[in-house]
């Protein structure tokens, strides 16, 4: 498992191109016959990212959690980003649709992933267990944001947001931008009680994603390709500029789970 430390503001803005991708940026996480993990200080989220190779892929405990099970005292968010596959939680059977999400709560045991799935887990520690549930790609709350004119006309689902799904941290979906647009949360913003991140998917070979980061008032940028994450502290904001159009999972944890209490950034003030 990668070990990403938490950096203070003042850090982040002397760092150089090399120390912020080390930092903020999570490479590698998809690769066939494996399980990859990535543990941020911040909120103590996990990333990773699950390919089931022509066997079932039980999921691995990290030995730096110092846990029998990844989920004794956490829950997981899990986005399938390829097609549709099977996932079993303690002998229990989902069919989880591509882009469709796969909720756990605390305390599940063995997880058992098959191909042709392509998984994007983000886990949360976790105070209780909430049931798992399987939300469809189409539930959850659809918004429709942005303008062809500022070219960030773009499709917002929230798959885990404080609604059906009950989970002590995690809000969690999926944002697929337009055809011709390029900009994701253009106006930025920041939320100081949470921290998130960002796994970018369906963005082309040729294609990058410009990803903004640090505080408003010195902002910093990470090149993204397909199928990378980012880790994007509570204090930073979080924008992206493609060179097309491209989707991401975002999901967050900490305090709070009121979507909208966003401190806005104006495109105005940033620096
Ligand atoms: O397109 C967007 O705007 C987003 O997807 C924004 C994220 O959901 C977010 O930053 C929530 O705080
Ligand atoms: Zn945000």
């Amino acid at each position: 498992m990668q070990n990403r430390y938490a950096c203070a503001p003042e850090h982040v803005a002397t760092m150089r191109t090399s120390e912020l991708r080390e930092r903020f940026l999570v490479e590698d996480l998809f690769v066939s016959g494996e399980a990859r993990f990535t543990y941020s200080h911040y909120d103590r989220v996990i990333m990773a990212g699950i390919v089931p190779g022509d066997a079932p892929l039980t999921l691995p405990t990290p030995e730096e959690l110092h846990t029998e099970h990844l989920l004794d005292r956490r829950e997981a968010g899990i986005v399938n980003i390829g097609q549709e596959a099977e996932v079993t939680v303690d002998s229990v059977t989902y069919t989880v649709p591509r882009e469709g999400l796969l909720y756990v709560g605390r305390g599940a045991r063995e997880i058992v992933f098959s191909a042709p799935g392509r998984f994007y887990l983000y886990s949360a520690p976790a105070h209780t267990a909430y049931p798992t549930k399987l939300v469809g790609p189409d539930e959850g709350n659809v918004l429709d944001l942005g303008e062809q004119e500022t070219s960030n006309k773009r499709k917002l689902r929230q798959l885990l947001y404080n609604g059906d799904v009950k989970t002590c941290q995690i809000m969690m979906g999926v944002t697929r931008l337009e055809a011709g647009s390029m900009w994701n949360t253009m106006p930025a913003h920041t939320h100081d009680r949470r921290m998130e991140s960002y796994l970018y998917f369906d963005v082309a070979d040729d294609a990058r994603v410009i990803h903004l980061m640090g505080e408003p008032s010195e902002t910093r940028h990470l090149v993204v390709a397909n199928e990378q994450g980012v880790i994007s502290p509570s204090w930073s904001i979080h924008s992206g500029v493609g060179t097309r159009a491209y989707a991401f999972i975002w999901a967050m944890a900490g305090e709070n789970q009121a979507f909208d209490d966003m401190d806005a950034a104006p495109v105005t003030g940033l620096r």
